[in-house]
């Protein structure tokens, strides 16, 4: 019988984590659980930062952005010795049972908690939307989103002023923030770590706009793929036109979680209490086709950890900007 589970938000927050948060607590109080909350991801739980939340502590959570638990990056939970003091901790309380929202390196350490005999459920909780076995990851859509409405408030200016501008969004190693956001009708011109484009590329493509009447572009670009002065430098050389870069940044990161995010929290977190009380252990939730899955955790992530670029988006792409 489970009678206590502990709940753990780790590594960037994501709009979203607390509408999971509110579905654990009331779907586990409804069953009788006990919610322990751990504050400040796996770095909380070393160092033994637990209590009690209850149904009434997170009525009202669901529109709110971040984490009302905090989350971290944790170093220390990386080291055996590290997971091994979490273990001690989570058996103190008398804990056998967590769920860990949070991305791709928080579901590794899931199953390092697996491995050491908790039983553990994953939910997706990153914007970067970088995990494969899952469409959707909670907060990406919310972030997404943002991305847009941001794009549209840079347009207007590029519009006044015939300006070209080059926008960074964040996604880590995935380009899905991009592609999605050129697939959603902003963007002129897109890089992305699947689809990345030279310096000189984006010339080309900028040119091609130009010809056609269009010096408002707006170039969007994944993060880490470029040195963003280097690049806006080559372009006002190459092109003699002015450019502008803006890097979003944590803008992309908070916020009120959009509906779309919300009622997949409310999904997966009520599923992640039923897998538990059923005994389940060492997987991920995930969403494919519109259907909620259960993914094994090593396998998930023995299998791929980066997301496998959408041909399916970028075929549309192609041909359509
Ligand atoms: N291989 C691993 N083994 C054990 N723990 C891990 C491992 N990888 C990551 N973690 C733990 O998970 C934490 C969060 O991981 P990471 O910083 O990669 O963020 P994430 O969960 O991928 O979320 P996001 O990418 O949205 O920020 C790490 O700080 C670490 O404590
Ligand atoms: O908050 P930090 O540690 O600076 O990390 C930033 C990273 O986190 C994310 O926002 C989420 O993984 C990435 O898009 C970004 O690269
Ligand atoms: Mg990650």
């Amino acid at each position: 019988m489970l009678h206590k589970v502990a709940v753990i938000t780790s590594g960037g927050d994501s709009p979203g984590m607390n509408a999971a948060i509110r579905a654990i607590v009331k779907a586990a109080n409804y069953h009788d659980i006990e919610v322990y909350g751990v504050e400040g991801g796996y770095q909380g739980l070393i160092e033994d930062k637990l209590s009690i939340i209850r149904t009434p502590d997170v009525e009202t959570i669901a529109n709110k952005g971040g984490t009302i638990l905090k989350t971290s990056r944790s170093l220390a939970f990386m080291d055996d010795s590290g997971r091994k003091q979490a273990v001690e901790v989570l058996r103190n309380y008398g804990i056998a049972d967590v769920i860990v929202i949070g991305g791709e390196g928080s579901l590794q350490g899931a199953q390092k908690l697996h491995e050491l005999g908790i039983r553990v459920i994953g939910i997706p909780g990153t914007i970067d939307n970088d995990l494969d076995y899952t469409d959707y990851s909670i907060g990406f859509d919310t972030t997404l989103n943002t991305v847009l409405s941001s794009i549209g408030r840079i347009k207007d200016t590029g519009l006044s002023h015939n300006k070209t501008t080059i926008v960074e969004v964040m996604g880590r190693h995935c380009g899905d923030l991009a592609l999605f956001t050129a697939v959603a009708g902003e963007g002129d011109i897109i890089s992305t770590p699947e689809l990345k484009l030279s310096f000189e590329q984006i010339c080309e493509k900028l040119q091609d706009k130009i010809s056609k009447g269009r010096n408002d572009n707006i170039i969007v670009v994944t993060e880490r793929m470029y040195d963003l002065d280097e690049l806006q430098r080559f372009i006002e050389e190459e092109m003699n036109i002015e450019v502008r870069t803006t890097v979003l940044g944590f803008i992309q990161r908070g916020g009120e979680p959009s509906a779309f995010d919300r009622i997949l929290a409310n999904k997966m977190g009520v599923k992640a209490v039923n897998m538990l009380m059923e005994g389940q252990s060492g997987y991920a939730i995930g969403i494919k086709a519109n259907q909620l899955i259960e993914k094994d955790l090593r396998t998930m992530l023995d299998e791929k950890t980066d997301k496998q670029p959408n041909y399916d988006l970028l075929d549309m792409l192609l041909h359509t900007i």
